[in-house]
């Protein structure tokens, strides 16, 4: 196919997805990345220092990735005159399914909208998957940080993350105010003028897509529990209909029965016959129970704003968004991408944690059955942490580690393979 900036390799051939929305895997497969705004600069070459390294030490030689880099955000506006968001990028990751991404800009108050938000929404992501586990030696702010083990799945295509809204003054907003009042019958608009307003879409099948992938995991996994987190009681047919489907879903579709008259609902996993409780928790609650009840939450479905909050509060409690990985799924593409942003202050400073685009990949290289090289890179990770060479983020709360930039992390995580 011919690209306008884009350069495939000459060697390598593309993943293809099967009907059963299984992969095929070449030994050399092309695998598009986008560098990313900001430190994406300095994690990102060390991300692919370190895939490299583990593919050849799992595989001596007989795979490896071709890289072709694909562009979005500032790097996009400069080489293709001012677009940001190129349609050939999207095709190019629609075309080999499989991608990887650095953090991307996003303007505050006004601009373009997330380009990241975008991404996920033209490419239909819907699930944003975000495992939380502590790493042994990592510092923390709460005693046992080895009692959260989370796997987050936000919901990625609605909420208010669909960016329908419109600016206070504006005659959108004036429009859309007026029929709330007039056709309506709101009355409780409580400053009607100079009123920004913003729509929040939840619909059941975009909620049953997601938790239906939540409780497939738990079933692979063989976890113990799918909460899921809404803020129902205060917007009832939005966050209290994301709960009340789920829990239809979980009866339905997976034999569920109603746990002492419900809501909670039990379902037998058909793989090994244990019990997974389907749950839920109000969000603020939420917020507390992952810090003093850690242990009783294991995979947690929610929708895109609570899901958002919760991935950044989990990271800092297993030791912070440094090394907080993530996927955004559709059933054919994957576009893997670290939980932080683009953290200005620091960028191509050749500082920041590379570990959260690092493990992201490591999800990627499961993903494509690559579980030998993903070893590789836990174990890396383990031996780097535990020898103490770290980045500044968590240099600054151990005693005693040794200060190491975000490239010597990535050489010391290769050592240590
Ligand atoms: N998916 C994406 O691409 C995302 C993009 N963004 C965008 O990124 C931009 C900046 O957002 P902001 O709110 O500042 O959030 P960031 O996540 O970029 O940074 C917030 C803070 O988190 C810490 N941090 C972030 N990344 C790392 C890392 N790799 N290693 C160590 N510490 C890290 C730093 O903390 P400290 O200061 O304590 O050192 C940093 O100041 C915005 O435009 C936002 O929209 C935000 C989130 C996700
Ligand atoms: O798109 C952005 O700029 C922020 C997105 C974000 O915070 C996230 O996906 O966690
Ligand atoms: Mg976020």
């Amino acid at each position: 196919m011919g690209y306008q900036h884009i350069q495939v390799p000459e060697t390598g051939e593309r993943i293809t997805v099967n009907d059963d929305h299984s992969l095929s895997v070449p030994d050399n497969p092309i695998i598009p990345y986008i560098e990313g705004d900001g430190i994406g600069v300095d994690i990102s070459p060390v991300m692919i220092k370190v895939v490299d390294a583990a593919v050849e030490k799992a595989y001596g030689g007989s795979k490896k990735i071709s890289w072709m880099e694909i562009y979005t955000g500032e790097k996009a506006a400069e080489l293709y005159e001012g677009d940001w968001f190129p349609g050939e990028t999207l095709e190019a990751i629609k075309t080999y399914s499989v991608a990887i991404k650095g953090p991307l800009t996003t303007p505050v108050g006004g601009g373009f909208r997330s380009l990241n938000v975008a991404l996920r929404q033209e490419l239909d992501l819907y699930t944003c998957l975000r495992p939380v586990r502590w790493f042994e030696g990592v510092p923390s702010p709460v005693k046992n940080p080895g009692d959260c083990n989370m796997v987050i799945f936000r919901e990625n295509s609605e909420d208010i993350y669909a960016g329908i809204e419109y600016q206070a003054d504006t005659d959108e907003a004036k429009k859309v105010i007026d029929f709330i009042i007039n056709e309506m019958g709101a009355t409780k608009i409580r400053f009607p003028e100079n009123c920004g307003i913003g729509i929040k879409p939840v619909s059941k099948e975009g909620t049953q897509r997601l938790v239906r992938k939540a409780i497939h995991y738990a079933i692979d996994q063989d976890l113990p529990s799918v909460t899921l987190v809404h803020k129902g009681n205060i917007m009832k047919f939005t966050e209290g209909a994301f709960r009340d489907w789920g829990y239809q879903l979980a009866q339905e579709e997976f034999g569920g029965e109603l746990l002492d008259g419900g809501p909670w609902v039990e379902i037998k996993n058909p793989n090994t016959g244990k019990q997974i409780i389907i749950k839920d928790v109000i969000a603020d609650a939420m917020l507390q129970q992952v810090l003093t009840r850690p242990k009783d939450y294991s995979v947690v479905a929610t929708l895109n704003l609570n899901g958002d909050y919760l991935s950044d509060a989990l990271a800092a409690q297993v030791g912070g968004i440094g090394i907080a990985p993530g996927a955004n799924l559709s059933d054919t593409v994957a576009l893997f991408e670290a939980t932080h942003g683009t953290a200005p202050k620091y960028a191509g400073q050749d500082k920041v944690n590379p570990g959260s685009l690092i493990l992201s990949a490591e999800m990627m290289l499961r993903h494509l059955g690559w579980n030998e090289a993903a070893d590789l890179i836990i174990n890396g990770m383990n031996g780097a942490i535990q020898a103490g060479t770290v980045t500044y983020d968590f240099e600054r709360l151990m005693e005693g580690a040794t200060l190491v930039s975000c490239s010597g992390f990535g050489d010391a995580l290769i050592e240590h393979m």
